[in-house]
């Protein structure tokens, strides 16, 4: 549908935010990103929390319904799996309309007069029902590093990702979509989100690693990516030395994904890499794998990957679920939806999808954001390190609260 005449004043962000104002004040869940390198943000809502589907991974293919994927790190009750179907989608590229889906047509009358109707300011963020997870002092992060090598000293595990969560307070009048729109213009090439759902709360992110992706011309694409430096004016992609721990910790990752496509039999795969690349103010170590869909006789190699690949072991672990039981064990609070993974299925069109891991994210609560980082361990790890690490990777997003801190 196109917009009313009433709204002809109001440029592509005032319409972005009129229709999230007005789902937001309907109850309704809404997810607002930016891909990488894409100038405008597209915006999607779904008519209601109960018409999600919850439960198995999306199928990454171009019968299956198009929606907007948030999955958190571990299903539970409380952090459902979600796919919110595309109810109504806007594109701030193409300003002049919104798409109604053919389910949602009940809605068109009331969103037609919400369109023309004058905007308003305030924001009704949908908060998590979940209490604020305990954020780990530095005593209790570098306990937790030393348990994790400890672990892997004594072959419990070959690699842990450890995390921990950080509280901050909200600057005055902080505003949402406008730290959505300073996290898409500083980090061009990140996955820029901003996910509200009711009774499940709102997160804000802009991450750097593709989990699973399917192309308009048929290629699946998936990356390892780990070991972490600070981007700084001595060193950049080309000059930079990683050490052999690092090496390692990225290597594992790269072989899990290998496993995975062994898993499937699968052997035409492209690797290239690693080589060093640039997310935010950090530098990572990055191999791509790419898969032409049209070579393979593998048509739903997408949703299997995707079932296979989470969490990767850039985010849990190796093996996965002796990893996955350290974390339980011993990492002291719920990561809810951070290193979940979350994006848009056929919204570009069929056949599109591209999924990320959450991460370099935050969870807006009413007074302050809980931000989260993790980093992989490996026997070497020197806990004071991995604390730096994490400070560092907080402040992606921290940058974005920075005012009040
Ligand atoms: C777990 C995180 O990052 C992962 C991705 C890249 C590098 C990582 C690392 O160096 O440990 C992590 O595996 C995070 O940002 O919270």
């Amino acid at each position: 549908m196109r917009w009313p005449a009433a709204a002809a004043g109001l440029d592509a962000q005032a319409r972005l935010r009129h229709v999230v104002a007005g789902a937001l004040r309907t109850n309704r869940p809404v997810a607002v990103w930016r891909e990488p390198g894409a100038a405008e943000p597209r915006l999607l809502v779904a008519r209601s929390l109960e018409a999600a589907y919850t439960g198995l991974p999306p199928a990454l293919d171009a019968q299956a319904p198009a929606g907007f994927a948030f999955f958190p790190f571990r299903d539970s009750d409380h952090n459902p799996a979600l796919f919110l179907p595309a109810d109504v989608l806007y594109d701030a590229a193409q300003p002049e309309t919104v798409a109604v889906s053919a389910l949602a047509r009940d809605l068109v009358p009331a969103l037609t007069a919400w369109l023309a109707a004058p905007t308003v300011e305030e924001l009704s963020w949908h908060y998590g029902a979940q209490p604020v997870p305990h954020a780990a002092t530095e005593a209790e992060y570098t306990a937790l590093v030393r348990t994790g090598v400890a672990a892997i000293e004594e072959k419990e595990v070959v690699k842990v990702v450890s995390s921990r969560a950080a509280r901050r307070p909200l600057p005055p009048k902080f505003d949402s979509l406008a730290a959505f729109a300073g996290l898409s213009q500083r980090y061009p090439q990140a996955f820029v989100s901003l996910v509200s759902v009711p009774g499940v709360g709102t997160w804000l992110g802009a991450t750097p690693e593709i989990l699973a992706e399917v192309t308009a011309d048929g290629t699946f694409r998936t990356m390892a990516l780990a070991a972490t430096q600070p981007l700084t004016a001595d060193v950049t992609p080309r000059t930079a030395i990683w050490r052999q721990k690092e090496i390692e910790e990225q290597a594992l990752v790269a072989r899990y994904i290998v496993s995975c496509f062994k898993q499937l039999r699968l052997r035409e795969y492209q690797e290239t890499g690693p080589r060093t690349v640039v997310a935010g103010e950090l530098l990572h170590l990055r191999t791509d794998f790419e898969v032409n869909l049209q070579h393979v006789p593998f048509p739903s190699l997408g949703t299997d990957m995707l079932r296979l690949l989470h969490p990767t072991s850039a985010v849990g672990g190796m093996p996965k679920v002796a990893a996955m039981d350290f974390l339980h064990k011993h990492e002291g609070y719920d990561r809810a939806y951070y290193s979940g993974f979350l994006g848009p299925v056929n919204v570009a069109a069929p056949g599109i999808a591209r999924l990320y891991v959450n991460l370099r994210c935050l969870q807006l609560r009413a007074d302050e954001a809980i931000l989260y980082a993790g980093t992989g361990l490996t026997v070497d790890s020197d806990p004071e390190q991995e604390w730096q690490e994490t400070e560092m990777k907080l402040q992606t997003v921290g940058t974005v609260v920075a005012a009040a801190s």
